[in-house]
């Protein structure tokens, strides 16, 4: 109910302080990292975006990604109208918004997976590139790669054969390596060795030789993540990372896309979770029925009133990461029956096919 619902409430107990916009990735600074990138200490994220203010469309200090009049309709439905948008360079921003809100139309038209039914007006530029007409692999080859919402891994195929599939060709690459095999066994060489990094970055490599089939949800998320990196995106975007992840996985992945961040990396997800949401966020933009409504800092957002109103017109008992709720160990338990539930699930699913 609208007036019980608390959306700007802080955590706490020590636990949910993961959970937290006060939790560890405020009082985490990597000073190797700092070195490197300013922007992997928080509180330089924090000033940088401090400077902001939050009218949604807000022009950003240095935006990697700009979008212009993105209008996509299905039949009589507008699943997405983006008067204007622009995404931060090396910070992790949060897509939210209630279901259908049309954060995965919205995924698929700025990755080239889907095309605008606004074609004349609408125009994006990714770190100054225009990629209004450029299809998902050139996209990629832009430096801006994304995972699914529900994983591609195949699951017929190693983790390390998936890793392959992400590794970039080169123009022309194809041709030379077929007729010049010393040249094809080092490349081959570079991609496998890369892969293995990654692999035991995500804690994967003991698994490289099993199906991905067998792999759990939350590890098959990892290996989404992973194989995104084949490519060395300058842009990962990131759809519901943390949906049927097992618990225990969380903390793991959580560290990782933050990871990502300090070494320069963007981050866009897409995410339900809204407890994951404030935890690492530096920047929320929240969408209702196609449009931006709202953005700024996740207390900011989720105190907003527009937020508030679009979340509880979708659905009642939508959680917006009260973190207060999580000392009930109940609570908790639920939460980790539903996670494995979904992972057995889809499991159960694959096996099936
Ligand atoms: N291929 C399609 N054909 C018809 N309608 C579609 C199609 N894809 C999306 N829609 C509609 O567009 C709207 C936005 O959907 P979208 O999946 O982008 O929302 P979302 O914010 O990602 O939702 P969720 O959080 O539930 O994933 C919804 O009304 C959806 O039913």
């Amino acid at each position: 109910m609208p007036e019980q619902t608390d959306l700007g409430q802080e955590p706490q107990s020590g636990a949910e302080a993961a959970a937290s916009p006060t939790g560890p990735d405020r009082a985490h600074v990597d000073t190797a990292a700092v070195e490197a990138n300013p922007l992997a200490d928080p509180t330089e994220r924090k000033r940088l975006m401090g400077t902001v203010d939050t009218t949604p469309g807000v022009a950003k200090p240095d935006a990697v990604l700009k979008v212009d009049n993105v209008r996509r309709d299905f039949g009589g439905i507008t699943a997405v109208n983006v008067d204007h948008l622009e995404v931060q360079r090396g910070i992790i921003t949060a897509l939210i918004g209630p279901n259908g809100a049309g954060k995965t139309t919205f995924f698929n038209l700025i990755t080239g997976f889907d095309k605008p039914s606004s074609g004349r007006d609408a125009k994006w530029s990714f770190d100054g590139r225009s990629l209004g007409r450029t299809n998902a692999s050139a996209v990629a080859k832009a430096g801006m790669v994304r995972t699914f919402q529900l994983t591609k891994s195949l699951s017929r195929m190693t983790v390390m054969d998936n890793m392959l599939l992400g590794a970039p060709q080169q123009p022309g690459e194809r041709l030379a390596l077929s007729l010049l095999r010393p040249l094809w066994s080092k490349r081959e060489g570079e991609i496998r060795g890369k892969a293995e990094e990654l692999l035991a970055r995500f804690k994967l490599l003991e698994k490289k030789d099993d199906y991905a089939g067998s792999l759990s949800g939350g590890q098959r998320k990892l290996l989404e993540m992973a194989r995104a990196l084949m490519s060395d995106p300058r842009m990962i975007m990131l759809d519901e990372p943390m949906a049927g992840v097992n618990p225990a996985l969380t903390q793991s992945l959580l560290g990782h896309i933050q990871t990502l961040r300090d070494e320069g990396t963007t981050v866009l997800f897409v995410e339900h979770d809204m407890h994951m949401v404030r935890h690492i966020s530096d920047w929320v933009v929240v969408m209702a029925e196609g449009k931006v409504v709202a953005e700024g800092p996740a207390d900011t957002v989720m105190a907003d009133k527009a937020v508030i109103d679009a979340y509880l017109g979708a659905h009642h008992d939508t959680d917006l990461g009260d973190d207060a709720l999580l000392e009930d160990d109940s609570v908790v338990a639920e939460l980790e029956a539903e996670a494995e539930a979904a992972e057995a699930a889809e499991k159960e699913k694959e096996g099936q096919r």
